[in-house]
């Protein structure tokens, strides 16, 4: 089996929401997929009236073919400070035209204001490794991991744009999707993630520095975020730029043409155009910059802002992932 899922931009592509189709009859919601995580969990009827307000939900009671998975529990907590936590059914998820007949949909009984807030998605889908899942007392298995014995290449690939619709595709890799050679980075899976060592950078037309940076590929990160010194190499190129704390990041003139970002793969050179690099507006004539510190997160992270910018290929058969021109 093979398939292919749109996935949609949130306001200023904060976020890439892609429909799933949950139980019997099928209730289809807009979930956030995101590299950076391993739990499928969906806005439920479980909740207070109060925080599903604004979004649609799962009602396991509902779906003829939901069961509760006994005993387990499930409580994340994300990068950002948001969270949450509920209890486990096992039921129907259909994703691009591939079912999962009995995957674990993690129901909220409790979402933090993060969530509530962002009405452009009714939960998660986690693709990272299920080492991180927090399902308790047992792990449970990601929605890919369950789908990868119908796929022909335990293969996902990341297709998304900037400002417009892109697609997440599974068990094969299209390519009319990308230009030129797709080139791998060996994955360290070893803390849940997609992990791997970028080989170094470059700020617009300058020279590369080539240095090891271990960054991980997070598709539920809206920005990139890298090392202070190399984050301050390239807004010394940004004329008016500053590191602002009120606006908790660096900001420019929103009318600064902004340099491209080289990120280098092995001898592949990735590079993020100048324009993916202003974020949005942040206040009066300032904007706030796509590329951030890492300070203070403990690793570092290629989020969306440098993701639209590439094909990218997960293989989780190796693991390894790849990189070419989108
Ligand atoms: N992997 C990421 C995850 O998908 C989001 S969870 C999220 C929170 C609020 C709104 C939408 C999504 C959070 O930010 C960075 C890291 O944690």
């Amino acid at each position: 089996a093979q398939g292919s899922v749109t996935a949609s931009p949130s306001q200023y592509d904060g976020e890439y929401d892609c429909p799933v189709t949950v139980g019997t009859p099928g209730v289809t919601l807009p979930l956030d997929f995101d590299t950076g995580s391993s739990d499928l969990w969906v806005f439920s009827s479980e909740l207070p009236a109060s925080e599903r307000s604004g979004h649609a939900y799962y009602t396991s009671s509902s779906s003829s073919t939901s069961k509760l998975d006994s005993g387990e529990t499930w409580d994340i907590s994300y990068g950002d400070g948001s969270g949450a936590e509920g209890n486990i059914y096992i039921d129907k998820v259909t994703i691009g035209g591939i079912t999962v007949t009995s995957q674990a949909v993690e129901a909220a009984e409790s979402v933090s204001s993060e969530f509530v807030s962002d009405t452009s998605n009714d939960g998660l889908v986690g693709f990272a490794f299920d080492s991180i899942n927090t399902a308790s007392p047992n792990h449970v298995q990601t929605w890919f991991g369950n789908a990868e014995a119908q796929l022909a290449s335990p293969v996902f690939t990341a297709n998304l744009k900037k400002g417009k619709a892109g697609n997440y595709n599974f068990g094969y890799i299209d390519s009319s999707e990308y230009t030129g050679s797709i080139t791998y980075a060996t994955i360290n899976s070893a803390n849940g993630f997609w992990e791997f060592s970028a080989s170094g950078y470059a700020v617009g037309s300058g020279a590369f520095s080539s240095q090891s940076i271990d960054v991980i590929a997070d598709t539920g990160t809206t920005l990139i975020y890298l090392p202070a010194a190399i984050v301050k190499a390239y807004y010394a190129k940004v004329s008016g730029s500053s590191n602002s704390a009120s606006a908790g990041g660096y900001i420019f003139p929103c009318s600064a043409t902004l340099p491209s970002l080289t990120i280098g793969i092995g001898s592949y050179k990735a590079v993020v155009p100048g324009t993916f690099l202003n974020y949005a507006p942040n206040t009066g004539s300032t904007c706030f910059g796509g590329l951030q510190s890492n300070a203070g997160i403990g690793l570092s992270i290629l989020g969306d802002v440098f993701l639209k910018s590439q094909f990218v290929v997960f293989n989780q058969g190796v693991p390894k992932i790849g990189f070419a021109p989108g």
